[in-house]
């Protein structure tokens, strides 16, 4: 696989009193062809990363490299990288036609080129119909496709995306989800995508790479990521997590023997690089386990609250160390729900399903 964008050890340092750590040095690979995100809470640095391969920020150390050569020196414009803003930016004067050709005007290219490029985008993005159309004159859905048009048309290896689908509403920033990677697909353009939102980065990305406070927490595909959570602050923003205290009492390779509160004993993947001894944490995800028998259960407790949600049921457990415990059954006309409000039940879960975090 080629490298599209490489750093190492990446620090953005903004000056003041005190001075902000926004990037407290990054190392990341992303690939060429590849649907990147980077995914965290607000402030956690993704648009300072964004800005620093865009050239818009320089940093304070470390490297940056696109395809195994540095561009630090490079000004924005003379890197082969384009951006789409969370404001489209789109000038409302101009016809959906005339803003794509725009920057192909700006560097120069032969009319005909434009004329053709401008014919191809419009195509690419279903806008052939509106091309003579204000862009004052169209929907929100629509200004979007063509500030993708107008960031794709000057052919870059890479598009930098800043929650580009934050101002649509949620029908259309679902469409527009797999319309991007559609258009990620079909043009083979590597996209760096940055969200804060959870569901988007699992239902489009390749790999997600996780930042909290300056720092890359966890680089993995989606299933990765949400099955194998490396740390509490991952599990916790993505998805719902149960975490359970539990005891080592063995390792092989990757797995481990814990015994948990109830003093049952079940075997949980570990994190990688990290044998792990001694009293852990585990993190279980809510679908992941199901409630059985209570003679049958690793853990037990009684039944507190169930809340019917249309296409599953949460059952809520008080367990008997007075934690909280919460399940995700899938509705269905199969399944029965065997249990009330203050039944007693058991909960039982696979072997290696749950997970040792690192912290
Ligand atoms: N020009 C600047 N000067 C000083 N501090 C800045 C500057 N730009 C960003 N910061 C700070 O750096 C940190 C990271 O900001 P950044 O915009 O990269 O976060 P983000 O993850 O993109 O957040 P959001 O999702 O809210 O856009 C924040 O604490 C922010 O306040």
């Amino acid at each position: 696989m080629t490298t599209a964008i490489s750093l190492r050890d990446l620090r953005k340092t903004y000056a003041g009193n005190p001075p902000v750590n926004a990037l407290a040095g990054a190392d990341l690979d992303i690939f060429d062809n590849e649907f990147f995100t980077l995914l965290g809470p607000s402030g956690c640095g993704k648009t300072t990363l964004l800005r620093l391969i865009a050239g818009f920020e320089h940093p304070t150390s470390g490297s940056l490299d696109m395809f195994g050569k540095s561009i630090l020196d490079l000004p924005p414009y003379k890197r082969p990288i384009n951006t789409v803003f969370q404001s489209y930016a789109l000038f409302p004067h101009l016809t959906v036609a005339q803003n794509i050709a725009f920057g192909l005007e700006m560097l120069g290219k032969p009319k005909a080129e434009i004329k053709a490029t401008v014919a191809e985008m419009v195509d690419l993005v279903q806008m052939t119909e509106l091309a003579d159309r204000q862009t004052s004159q169209i929907s929100g859905g629509q200004q979007q496709r063509v500030a993708l048009a107008r960031a794709l048309a000057p052919k870059p290896r890479v598009l930098l995306l800043d929650e580009p689908l934050s101002a649509l509403d949620f029908k259309l920033r679902k469409e527009m989800q797999l319309e991007l990677k559609r258009l990620q697909t079909e043009t083979g353009i590597t996209f760096i995508f940055v969200t804060h939102d959870q569901e988007e980065a699992l239902t489009m990305s390749d790999r997600i790479a996780v930042m909290n406070a300056g720092s890359i927490r966890q680089i993995g595909a989606p299933r990765d990521i949400y099955d194998h959570p490396a740390e509490r602050f991952v599990a916790d923003f993505i998805g719902d997590t149960n975490f359970l205290p539990a005891e080592v009492s063995s390792v092989q390779d990757q797995t481990a023997v814990v015994r948990l509160a109830s003093g049952q004993t079940t075997t949980a993947l570990l994190p990688e690089g990290g044998a792990r001894a001694g009293q852990v944490t585990l993190a279980l995800r809510p679908e992941h386990a199901r409630l059985v028998a209570p003679e049958e259960g690793l853990l037990t407790g009684a039944v507190d609250n169930i809340v019917y949600f249309g296409t599953d049921t949460h059952i809520h457990v008080k367990l008997q160390d007075g934690t909280s415990f919460v399940l995700r059954q899938q509705n269905s006309p199969d399944a029965q729900l065997r249990f009330d409000t203050g039944d007693t039940a058991g909960i039982r879960f696979s072997p290696d399903v749950a997970q040792v975090l690192k912290d």
